[in-house]
């Protein structure tokens, strides 16, 4: 069974609550339980946070060591989840919608009676669930290129406050790698905007391939790239620059249009701001250029 996308997630599918569950089991004592746990899932349009707040309702029916939750969207785990002796797998479904794929964890059986109590509080989680589905897509879609999937320059933008600030804590180290390429504004001019889409598309996967994280890469849109580096990689940035300039030499359209790429890198410095680290990466990005192109620059 497929997880559904965004595009599939719709309103004129709603169910309604009456048609679950009776007025006599909404007066009784799990029915107010449930209705509690309703309440609290509709504060939230975080999936994590959602999560925690059912395994917590689905852990007073049965002890669990944890609950796992897959959707479109990414995996999710309950806090401290760790694998048990029975597991039970349940599909989240909105009518012929699958939401998500739950597994739940425990070291006590899952009898019927335990099931069924399981599948009617997952009942209370779908509206909330889809919610929190469509919010966490359009956040992701936010965050992206469009053309190459690559995160976009916001993306770049907080995932570099976060980096910095992660270093300062730990006394660690972050590096920006700027990749520009070279040529690239005569494809588009002799070839069409298609060529040079096919080339950007191309650069991305190139690079996507020859980088070890695939979430730290990045398109500014134009032809520049981004690369954040951290931990022991800050230490091979400039391999990695010179790998990535290689990579793109090799790659078939870029060498038929004798498109190449320049590098420019900067290594963080204990109390540079974001925005003083990426202005000496785009220096020295600048400096590759004007030393001749297809070539890497550390500032
Ligand atoms: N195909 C395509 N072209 C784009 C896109 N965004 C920007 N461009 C074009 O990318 C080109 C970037 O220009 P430059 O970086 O100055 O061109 P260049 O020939 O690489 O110049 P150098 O960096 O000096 O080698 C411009 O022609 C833009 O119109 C896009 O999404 N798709």
């Amino acid at each position: 069974m497929s997880l559904c996308l965004l595009s599939e997630i719709s309103l004129p599918h709603a169910l309604s609550y009456a048609a679950i569950a009776t007025d006599e089991y909404w007066h009784s004592g799990e029915g107010q339980e449930h209705q509690t746990l309703l309440a609290q899932l509709q504060t939230s349009l975080d999936l994590q946070e959602q999560l925690q707040l059912f395994a917590m309702a689905a852990g007073n029916i049965l002890p669990l060591s944890g609950v796992e939750l897959q959707t479109a969207v990414g995996e999710f785990q309950a806090a401290g989840s760790a694998q048990a002796r029975y597991q039970q797998r349940s599909l989240l479904m909105l009518k012929d919608q699958c939401l998500a794929k739950l597994q739940y964890c425990s070291d006590q059986p899952f009898t019927p009676l335990v099931c069924k109590k399981l599948q009617v509080l997952e009942v209370e989680w779908l509206y909330p669930l889809r919610n929190a589905l469509i919010v966490t897509r359009l956040q992701q879609m936010a965050l992206k290129d469009t053309l190459t999937g690559l995160g976009n320059r916001r993306f770049f933008d907080d995932s570099l406050d976060k980096a910095i600030q992660l270093s300062k804590r730990t006394q660690g180290q972050c590096a920006v790698l700027l990749l520009d390429l070279d040529n690239f504004k005569q494809v588009n001019d002799r070839f069409g905007h298609t060529a040079g889409d096919d080339i950007l598309i191309a650069v991305a996967s190139a690079m996507h391939s020859t980088l070890r994280a695939t979430d730290s890469l990045f398109r500014f849109g134009g032809d520049e790239f981004a690369v954040l580096l951290t931990g022991d990689d800050v230490t091979s940035s400039e391999l990695i620059g010179r790998r990535l300039v290689k990579a793109i030499l090799r790659q078939h359209f870029c060498q038929q249009h004798q498109v190449t790429a320049s590098v420019g890198i900067a290594r963080w410095q204990t109390n540079q701001s974001a925005s003083d680290l990426f202005t000496a990466a785009d220096k020295a990005l600048y400096q590759a250029k004007d030393a001749g192109k297809n070539r890497v620059r550390q500032a």
